[in-house]
């Protein structure tokens, strides 16, 4: 054992009682990414304080990230005079005191603050499926009451999203409920290809008030957020997770205070956390993650009425205006007796005005069953199908700001499914579970013929069926499951996934299918391995280009213990794998337990061809940008109010 581990290792005998150094040796030995004592904190511990009084946890459970930003509303506001207004550098330390949002003594034991290197790193007791929810919160300076939110605001959410993807596996954000629909509505289209849950939240009542709901509502999405791989821009509230695309405030009074009423929920949350997977939209796609910021603010929202003056409708539609929802009555309505106000309507449309046209309704779709809605698309309104007036307002505001886009394509944009804010056409809807000769004869042998139980027996047994498949590449089995209904996304008992298997084979073709059918980067098994893990295991290359290119990275403790591997390969010259771990994005200056680089280790055992390969691949700064406020020097701008981070090299 090198002399600086067998150092740490001393200091651990120091604090520890004798068998348990046995455990974390044994421990050590296994390299277990699962110790909930993690052996990269362990490495750390000897220069923890706290370390010598409280004794370490050892007992096995998996730690998911998730990062809360702060933006204001009422879950962190207290009273002034009588009003309610955003209270700063509160919300922290108030919920430290709360045992269901922070278990203080694990992060003690574990020595969190240390390793995360942040005041604001918050973590949640045990969760039923035996997982820690490590948070840290940014807080936004100023707080806002969300009826002060502009579209500059949703940007700065996207940006600290995106600065910060990598380093967590899940996002809350913390939001006034008042324009909680419009960001969330906005966000959804600004995230393009996301691959990790975004989810909103807040309260009606603040969180530092006896009776409140804003406790709940926090537990309940970080709970979401970190357990679950739902790759999407949520809303949780009293209780269910919602598209957030498709939700809208309904009551100011109450605490379930949101309704979707086009689509049933993604997930309730009541003795179990239900995900609805049938339900979660999936990017479908091979492509990074990214933001886009880019949004037109030359759009508005004119709700119809009767007498409506085609003055007013005029005066609405002048320049600069570019994008309009047009509220109309019932199915997509209009007077169809009013030649005044369909003609301003037309000729803001003729001078390439997009206006789209949704109903004034809670619940229902624009169609053209009535006369009064066919003169709409002569006047050349696109229909907003199911769409909320949030969401077709901030996804004009998305689709008009697309540079490299002309009028034409814009308006085929508005008509089209972009983030599962409309529903789809329902003419080429699935086949019905019934359909399925296999789930037929299963069920027939187990008499039984109601719905719910032929779905829970095709999500019992179509996950490792799926496995099965993956396993020898056959994308026709594949194809199989898919028609009944199957989600080729869920994981088996223990967690893998069919991209797990398919990357795990290298079959690259297989891969490429999953991910076009929405598969999921960053599913965990029970071990905590990726499938970018597994390809890079078996030493598949074009995986895990394949991999990368969608956005998938190893996690921050994966990279921190790759330094060990790398020493390894490059002891024994293994070229082959060496690329493979670059390719997948493990920085080659990390050191490895003792110290020392993966080349120094290579010099020393004289493998001169490990030695110029690792000198060309080695950079000098941090390859993998962590939005982390570990590896990020945080500057706080007094005058804008602005946390900036910058990125500075990490290091052991
Ligand atoms: N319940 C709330 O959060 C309402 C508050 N006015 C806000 O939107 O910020």
């Amino acid at each position: 054992m090198a002399d600086s581990t067998f150092d740490n290792m001393t200091s651990l005998a120091r604090a520890l009682s004798q068998p348990k150094l046995d455990l974390i040796e044994a421990n050590d030995v296994h390299l277990s990414r699962n110790a909930q004592l993690h052996p990269c904190r362990r490495r750390k511990l000897s220069s923890c304080s706290s370390f010598e009084h409280v004794e370490p946890i050892t007992s096995p459970c998996a730690e998911a990230r998730v990062l809360v930003i702060n933006t204001g509303g009422t879950i962190g506001m207290t009273l002034h005079d009588d009003v309610l207004a955003p209270k700063a550098n509160a919300l922290v330390n108030s919920l430290r005191k709360l045992p269901i949002l922070h278990d203080e003594l694990y992060a003690q034991q574990t020595c969190l603050y240390h390793y995360y290197g942040s005041d604001n790193t918050l973590v949640l007791p045990l969760s039923k499926n035996n997982k820690r929810i490590v948070y840290n919160i940014l807080e936004y300076n100023p707080l806002l009451d969300s009826s002060n939110m502009t579209t500059d605001d949703w940007g700065r959410i996207g940006k600290d999203i995106e600065r910060n993807y990598e380093s967590y596996d899940g996002f809350v954000i913390l939001h006034g409920t008042d324009t909680m629909a419009y960001t969330a509505s906005a966000l959804s289209f600004m995230c393009e290809h996301l691959g990790k849950p975004i989810i909103l939240t807040g309260s009606q009542v603040p969180i530092y008030e006896m009776r409140n709901d804003g406790r709940d509502n926090l537990l309940g999405a970080l709970l979401i957020a970190g357990q679950f791989v739902i790759p999407e821009v949520c809303l949780y509230f009293y209780n269910k997770l919602y598209r957030g695309n498709r939700v809208t405030k309904v009551d100011a009074g109450s605490f379930n205070a949101f309704s979707s009423p086009n689509l049933p929920p993604l997930a309730t949350a009541e003795v179990d956390i239900t995900i609805n997977w049938d339900t979660v939209w999936r990017a479908n796609t091979t492509t990074k993650f990214q933001v886009s910021t880019d949004l037109n603010r030359n759009v508005g929202l004119l709700r119809l009425f009767p007498g409506i003056t085609a003055d007013t409708v005029k005066a609405f539609l002048q320049p600069p205006m570019e994008g309009v929802v047009l509220e109309t009555y019932g199915s997509g309505n209009a007077p169809d007796n009013r030649p005044d106000l369909l003609e301003q309507l037309k000729r803001a449309t003729d001078s390439g005005v997009i206006i789209m046209n949704c109903t004034q309704c809670l619940r229902g779709t624009v169609s053209t069953s009535y006369a009064t809605g066919k003169v709409l698309i002569d006047a050349g309104l696109i229909a907003g199908g199911d769409m909320t007036p949030e969401a077709a307002l901030s996804k004009l505001s998305y689709v008009l700001a697309k540079k490299n886009l002309d009028l034409n394509a814009k308006k085929k944009m508005m008509s089209q499914n972009l983030r599962g804010e409309m529903s789809a056409d329902l003419a080429g809807a699935k086949l019905c579970l019934t359909d399925s000769r296999f789930i037929q004869v299963i069920a027939k042998s187990l008499s039984i013929s109601c719905k719910e139980e032929l779905e829970a027996i095709r999500d019992a047994l179509t996950p490792p069926l799926a496995c099965a498949a993956a396993k020898i590449g056959d994308i026709e089995a594949l194809e199989a499951l898919k028609e009944m209904g199957s989600n080729l996304c869920l994981g088996d008992y223990d967690g893998r996934t069919p991209l797990h298997v398919a990357a795990s084979e290298g079959h690259l073709k297989l891969v490429q299918y999953l991910l076009r059918l929405g598969a999921t980067v960053y599913a965990k098994d029970r071990y905590g391995d990726t499938p970018l893990c597994n390809a890079v295991r078996f030493r598949h290359k074009e995986v895990v280009k394949l991999l990368r290119q969608t956005g998938a990275h190893f996690s921050r403790d994966e990279l921190e213990e790759a330094g060990t591997e790398l020493c390894s390969l490059a002891a024994s010259g293994d070229l082959e794998a060496l690329e493979i771990w670059s390719l997948a994005g493990a920085d080659m200056n990390k050191p490895g337990y003792d110290g020392h680089t993966a080349v120094q280790v290579a010099q020393a055992v004289g493998k001169m061809e490990a030695v110029a390969f690792l000198a060309k691949h080695m950079n000098n700064k941090h390859k993998t940008v962590f939005g982390d406020f570990n590896e990020y020097d945080q500057n706080d701008d007094d005058e804008s109010g602005v946390i900036e981070f910058t990125a500075r090299p990490s290091g052991l």
